[in-house]
């Protein structure tokens, strides 16, 4: 395997991220990490965790979030956030905008009653559940992920939520992989990206 290599803003395409100044931006994108190789062969693995142990990049990265949202306010009831990533920005930015926040769990992790979604990754396959009694026929809400990849945990998030009877209000992610499928997986949702960059 290869070793990890700093982002750059060379090769990413800017969207969320162009409402930043440019220094908070660099210093951003200095965080992530691509790690060739991993989990897999073939795999460009793309790592925000660096971003989370620096207290000012973690707050630039939620702030980013909450300026590009892709639907108002009023649009959405809970911040639904996928395991385990989208836990670690689903919450803080939950608590930025006033929102409950929903755990869309790998399965086996929640007690009973749940729904379940089986779906297929970049690198396998895995099923995600919620717990019934969190999520009620109507409820909208705006699913919260790192990272869009072939779009499978994002499209089953929403397939969970429509058994519950209720809704995707949009999609939020920090990076989406270019040149894959993803956006195709989620329909008409409004969805906003920070940046992309090649799969
Ligand atoms: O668009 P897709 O092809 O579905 O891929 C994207 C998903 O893959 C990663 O999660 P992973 O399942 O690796 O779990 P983790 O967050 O627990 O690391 C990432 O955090 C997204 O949830
Ligand atoms: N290339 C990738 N990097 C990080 N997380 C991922 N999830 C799915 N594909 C990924």
């Amino acid at each position: 395997m290869a070793d990890s290599a700093e982002l750059t803003t060379k090769g990413l395409r800017l969207e969320g991220l162009n409402k930043m100044a440019e220094g908070d931006r660099n210093y951003l994108i200095s965080l992530f990490r691509t790690i060739p190789g991993f989990p897999a062969k073939n795999i460009l693995f793309r790592d925000f965790v660096p971003v989370l142990a620096d207290a000012r990049a973690y707050a630039l990265l939620i702030n980013a979030l909450a300026q590009a949202l892709p639907v108002s306010l009023d649009d959405f009831d809970y911040i639904g956030g996928l395991e385990s990533r989208g836990f670690l920005i689903g919450a803080p930015l939950a608590l930025k905008l006033g929102k409950g926040f929903i755990p869309f769990r790998k399965a086996g992790k929640l007690p009973p009653e749940v729904y379940h979604q089986e779906y297929t990754l970049e690198y396998g396959k895995a099923a995600i559940e919620i717990e019934k009694n969190t999520i009620h026929k109507g409820d909208r809400v705006l699913i919260v992920d790192d990272l869009i990849a072939t779009g499978g945990t994002a499209a089953a998030a929403e397939d969970l939520l429509k058994q519950a009877g209720a809704h995707v209000a949009g999609y939020s992610f920090v990076m989406e992989l270019d040149g894959l499928p993803g956006r195709r997986a989620l329909g008409d949702h409004p969805i906003s990206v920070l940046m992309g960059m090649p799969a």
